[in-house]
């Protein structure tokens, strides 16, 4: 698919999904999602355990096919025209296995050779974002032996390198320390502020209220809710408005009574 002419490349959604959906065996996984997310947003994903949102975010980005429906960025069909949407796009996976056989720095030359920059600018910015993110610039510590939060940095690190218009990050803030997160969200507040949009999944509805204008809400593969922070929201919390969308169990004190 080709960017329409009618439309500036500003103006079209930096991600638009149709309908998407994924079935595992039984189990369906993601139910017909469609969602479009502004350029230059800041997009929360969330939903509880096991709502869909690892594999909704996988399938638009290229790395899980769907059994049905769409993923566009930027106006680039991520499965017609593969090279194109993903040059537009950095990626923070989850649970997806790294070369991590190398060092962090090894691992960020990969990931910048692979899409082709020259190497003395992957030297550079790798330089600068193991700086940045306090991962070490020393070639003897391969990635497998990092702590979980330090595997996030370096995945991080590898989202960020070719400097993408879009960043789909899956839990970022997932086992990274309070002083780490602090540091992600400005990296990321300044790259929104610079153009960027980051669509990224997360179970803290603090960070998510804090630096989201726009959020989707999941469960059981189907997008509950979605809008602005503020439409969302209403005036009430997040945690109140995410309570009543998924369903709660409320614990009646009867449970575990051998523990
Ligand atoms: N490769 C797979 N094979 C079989 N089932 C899968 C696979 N990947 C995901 N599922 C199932 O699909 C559903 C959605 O999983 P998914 O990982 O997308 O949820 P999630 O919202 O990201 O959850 P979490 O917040 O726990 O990471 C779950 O029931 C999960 O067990």
């Amino acid at each position: 698919m080709t960017i329409p002419a009618q439309r500036t490349p500003d103006a079209m959604p930096a991600m638009s999904l149709r309908g998407l959906v994924k079935r595992f065996d039984t189990r369906l996984a993601v139910s017909g999602v469609t969602l479009d997310v502004p350029a230059g947003s800041f997009f929360g994903l969330l939903g509880p355990n096991g709502a869909g949102k690892t594999t909704t975010l996988s399938m638009a980005v290229g790395l899980l096919r769907p059994d049905a429906g769409q993923a566009v960025l930027r106006g680039y069909d991520v499965w017609q025209s593969p090279h194109d949407a993903k040059a537009l796009v950095g990626v923070l996976p989850d649970g997806v296995r790294m070369f991590d056989r190398l060092s962090g720095p090894e691992l960020l030359a990969y990931h910048g050779l692979l899409r082709g920059m020259p190497a003395d600018v992957v030297d550079q910015r790798a330089r600068d974002l193991l700086d940045v993110l306090e991962l070490g610039t020393d070639n003897r510590t391969l990635v497998v032996d990092y702590s979980a939060g330090m595997k996030k940095k370096i995945g991080l690190a590898c989202a960020l390198l070719h400097a993408p218009r879009l960043l789909v990050l899956d839990e970022p803030f997932e086992a990274v320390d309070p002083v780490s997160a602090a540091l992600i969200r400005d990296i990321l507040q300044r790259y929104v502020a610079g153009g960027g949009t980051v669509v990224f999944s997360s179970h803290v509805l603090e960070v998510v209220e804090r630096l989201c204008s726009h959020i989707a809400i999941m469960s059981d593969g189907v997008l509950r809710l979605h809008g602005t922070l503020a439409q969302v929201r209403g005036d009430r919390s997040l945690q109140d408005v995410f309570v009543q969308v998924v369903g709660g169990r409320v614990a009646t004190g009867s449970e575990l009574a051998w523990l």
